[in-house]
């Protein structure tokens, strides 16, 4: 017999475009929302658009509750569920980069409330998706968690933030190319449960990007809407997968251990996208798609080197002999890399000199 079942939960509204902040509140009553919404935002996005959002909900009779958040840390998704049950709310706006909106949808996991994502940045590919994601020691957690009832994506808020927020989001998007390999490496050597349809959709969401790569550019705010729709997409491939496979591999191990030895250094999406080089030449060598991959984040401005991302050599070779044990996810480092062969792979793909 086959009792397979799954659970795909996807946001009901998606509203993307140009000022679309001031329908948040629209989009609350078409939820059928009630009650007090708590805001979870950071600093930055708390001007940019946590306030005004605020004063939209006032003139519409609601008063929110707002806490800001610095990091994304289970101690920050602590704060915010004590908020939040201090403030009698009904449900969570996560209004900021991935931090916020990570955080936001953790507390409400745990709250078990509603939630709505209000992006300010097209900096990464969580805007939809139903995993957190929270280091925690020497390890870094895919946590699973509330997907959004919505999405409100405003492109003129994310045209205007800085630039290398957006060309971090696509750097994001391009590491599924090697995510994906990991994936499927692992479901080949380790028999990891594994969807063609989340791994389909989030390499065609790469592809996608970077056949329009020319349409990203600074200051165009059609870039806002090609990137937001590759952020989306690949997070639905996610949620459809119930994991973080689909977009995250190798690269994304070598990030997050570049965030514990270089902490606030650089972007995340940066990070992965450099790390994507190399994790693309160790599947498929000097034949491989790693200069692609490499073209494809200079198209867009991306740091491909580790002097772009403001870190040095050996911190690079380290995160890769290291970041296999940041959690337990097989990908194509296997059980690490010696220090002569990361050397290698960092050098001949000219991430470090
Ligand atoms: N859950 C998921 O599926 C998923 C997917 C991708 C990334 N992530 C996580 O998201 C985080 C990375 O996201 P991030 O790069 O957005 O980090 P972030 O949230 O720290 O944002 C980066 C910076 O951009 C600033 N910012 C945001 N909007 C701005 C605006 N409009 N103007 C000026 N500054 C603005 C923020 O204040 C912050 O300083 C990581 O923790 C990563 O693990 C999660
Ligand atoms: O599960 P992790 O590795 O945090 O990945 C989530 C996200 O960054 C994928 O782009
Ligand atoms: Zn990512």
């Amino acid at each position: 017999m086959f009792e397979k079942s799954t659970w795909i939960r996807l946001p009901r509204n998606v509203v993307v475009g140009h000022g679309v902040r001031s329908e948040v509140v629209d989009v609350v009553d078409d939820l059928h929302l009630q009650g007090r919404p708590l805001f979870v935002t950071s600093p930055t996005p708390r001007t940019v658009a946590a306030d005004p959002i605020a004063a939209d909900f006032e003139a519409a009779g609601i008063d929110p509750a707002i806490v800001t958040i610095e990091k994304a840390t289970f101690d920050a998704v602590e704060r915010v569920i004590e908020v939040a049950e201090a403030e009698a709310v009904s449900y969570l706006v996560g209004i900021g980069g991935g931090k916020a909106i990570d955080i936001a949808k953790m507390a409400s996991h745990h709250l078990d409330m509603g939630f709505l994502s209000v992006p300010t940045a097209a900096s990464h590919d969580g805007i939809v998706s139903n995993r957190g994601s929270v280091p925690d020691g020497d390890s870094r957690h895919s946590v699973a968690a509330e997907p959004p009832l919505a999405v409100v994506a405003d492109t003129g808020i994310l045209a205007d933030a800085p630039w290398e927020l957006t060309t971090a989001g696509c750097a994001d998007i391009i590491s599924n190319y090697t995510a994906v390999m990991d994936w499927r490496l692992a479901q080949r050597l380790k028999d990891v449960e594994y969807s063609e349809y989340a791994a389909a959709l989030s390499e065609m969401t790469a592809e996608i990007l970077v056949d329009n790569a020319d349409l990203i550019r600074p200051g165009l705010e059609e870039s806002a809407w090609v990137v937001t729709k590759a952020l989306m997409s690949s997070g639905v491939a996610m949620s459809i997968a119930g994991s973080s496979r689909p977009a995250s591999g190798a690269e994304h191990l070598f990030s997050h251990q570049l965030d514990r030895l270089a902490p606030g250094t650089a972007l995340h999406g940066h990070q992965v996208g450099v790390g994507s080089i190399m994790t693309a030449y160790l599947h498929g060598g000097d034949r491989g798609i790693w200069r692609d991959i490499r073209d494809a984040l200079a198209s867009i401005d991306a740091p491909t080197t580790a002097a772009e991302l403001g870190i040095d050599d050996e911190t690079v070779v380290e995160a890769l002999t290291t970041c296999h044990r940041i959690r337990d996810r097989y990908t194509i480092l296997g059980d690490g890399m010696n220090e002569r062969a990361a050397r290698d792979v960092a050098t001949k793909t000219g991430v470090i000199d």
